[in-house]
């Protein structure tokens, strides 16, 4: 068999998608993603797909469309072909020997060695990453139109469709008394009927995070994610410490590595980690990092880089699998984007989201629309997060 499971060629895109709004961070906003698909092909005639989806760019971290691209194309495709892709611990290995960090590209392809493998076994992927213990979980929307009467307007469209009721805030963009304001708009509007947690996205100092984190928990905000840079484990462990005790702290930038999970839980420097398959470095690295979660009993929430359906059904793959305290999910990219690249998405029903069954990841690739939003095909360039004018780097470069 295991010949059979030989890797016999891995390709990868660059897609170009919009979103159906702009949709804005501490960091600046966007207005499209640029997930890269990989196609791993199997000398049994067996294809899996993969993704990686990063934000604006490289502005959510180091890694980038292009540089995804590029470490697959000359570097970790190169080291995998002909190797047995069902030995998924030996290919990141592998890997990792030729390729230091770039943790969003080796998810994709691994994502992909996954999908090709449970499709020759005909399973579901679940099957592979230690059977599935849940059949679906809340969705959260996130709201980040900039605009409180908007977002309360998108809020209440979703609580009418049984869409969403979870609604994330990005914040840390603006001077933090008008982020404020901003999310008691909404939580006023919203109270009793949907509960609100915060993205800052590193946006805040540790002083900052602690003067006005009291001020969202009395808003009614029940969970605070990433409110100071990734590196302030220090200033995490202090309002994790410091926080009322209706919410929670979650740390997003902070925990990739099973090594940054360790420290978080040896400083209990955070309530829940935001699990994310791209900046984990894979599935198999995804449970590795909510194992020291659960053994640290720190909940975990089933975050997203916007992935389309793709990698948001590979997430929800792994999520289906998770041992420890869930905190609900937010694998709604393909909500976000204006066109999907599968035939049929997972089902959204009664604020839940429904984990599809394989084989693979259990949601089918349609080739044309590879095509259609291939980057080379379209002529595009790359994408950049627009600073605009409540960011604080242009109000720098104003000054
Ligand atoms: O969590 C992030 O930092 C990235 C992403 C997830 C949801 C969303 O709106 O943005
Ligand atoms: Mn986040």
């Amino acid at each position: 068999m295991s010949s059979m499971m030989k890797i016999e060629r891995i390709q990868a895109r660059i897609l170009d998608i919009p979103t159906i709004r702009p949709h804005k961070f501490s960091f600046g906003a966007i207005s499209r993603q640029s997930p890269v698909i990989v196609q791993l092909w199997l000398r049994n005639g067996a294809t899996g797909f993969g993704e990686a989806a990063t934000i604006g760019g490289p502005s959510w971290n180091e890694e980038s469309p292009e540089s995804i691209l590029h470490a697959i194309e000359s570097y970790l495709g190169p080291a995998l072909a002909g190797q047995d892709a069902s030995r998924f611990e030996a290919l990141l290995q592998r890997m990792d020997a030729v390729c230091k960090g770039n943790h969003f590209a080796k998810g994709a392809v691994e994502m992909a060695a996954v999908d090709a493998v449970s499709r020759t076994l005909g399973v579901p992927a679940w099957s592979l990453l230690g059977g599935k213990v849940r059949e679906s979980m809340p969705l959260a929307w996130t709201l980040a139109s900039g605009d409180s009467a908007k977002d309360i307007e998108e809020a209440e469209a979703m609580l009418a469709a049984r869409r969403h009721r979870v609604f994330k805030l990005k914040i840390g963009a603006r001077a933090a008394a008008d982020d404020i304001a901003h999310v008691g708009r909404i939580a006023r509007a919203l109270a009793g009927r949907a509960s609100l947690t915060v993205d800052i996205n590193q946006a805040w100092d540790g002083n900052t995070a602690r003067r006005h984190l009291p001020a969202l928990v009395a808003s009614g905000v029940t969970l605070i994610e990433q409110p100071v840079a990734r590196w302030n484990v220090e200033a995490l462990r202090a309002l994790t410490a410091a926080l009322p005790t209706d919410a929670l702290l979650m740390a997003d930038e902070t925990v990739c590595s099973p090594q940054d999970a360790l420290q978080l839980a040896q400083q209990r420097a955070c309530h829940v980690f935001s699990l994310k398959v791209a900046k984990h470095g894979g599935l198999v690295r995804t449970r590795a990092v909510a194992a020291i979660a659960e053994a640290a009993d720190i909940g975990w929430y089933g975050g997203t880089m916007l992935e389309t359906s793709l990698g948001s059904a590979a997430s929800a793959h792994v999520f289906a699998t998770l041992a420890g305290r869930d905190h609900g999910c937010e694998l709604f990219g393909p909500q976000l984007l204006v066109d999907d690249i599968v035939s049929t998405p997972m089902t959204l029903r009664d604020f839940e989201l429904h984990f599809p069954d394989g084989p693979g990841f259990g949601v089918d690739v349609v080739p044309e629309r590879l095509d259609r939003f291939d980057r080379a095909r379209q002529g595009l360039q790359a994408v950049h997060v627009d600073l605009g004018r409540n960011s604080k780097a242009a109000t720098a470069v104003k000054d």
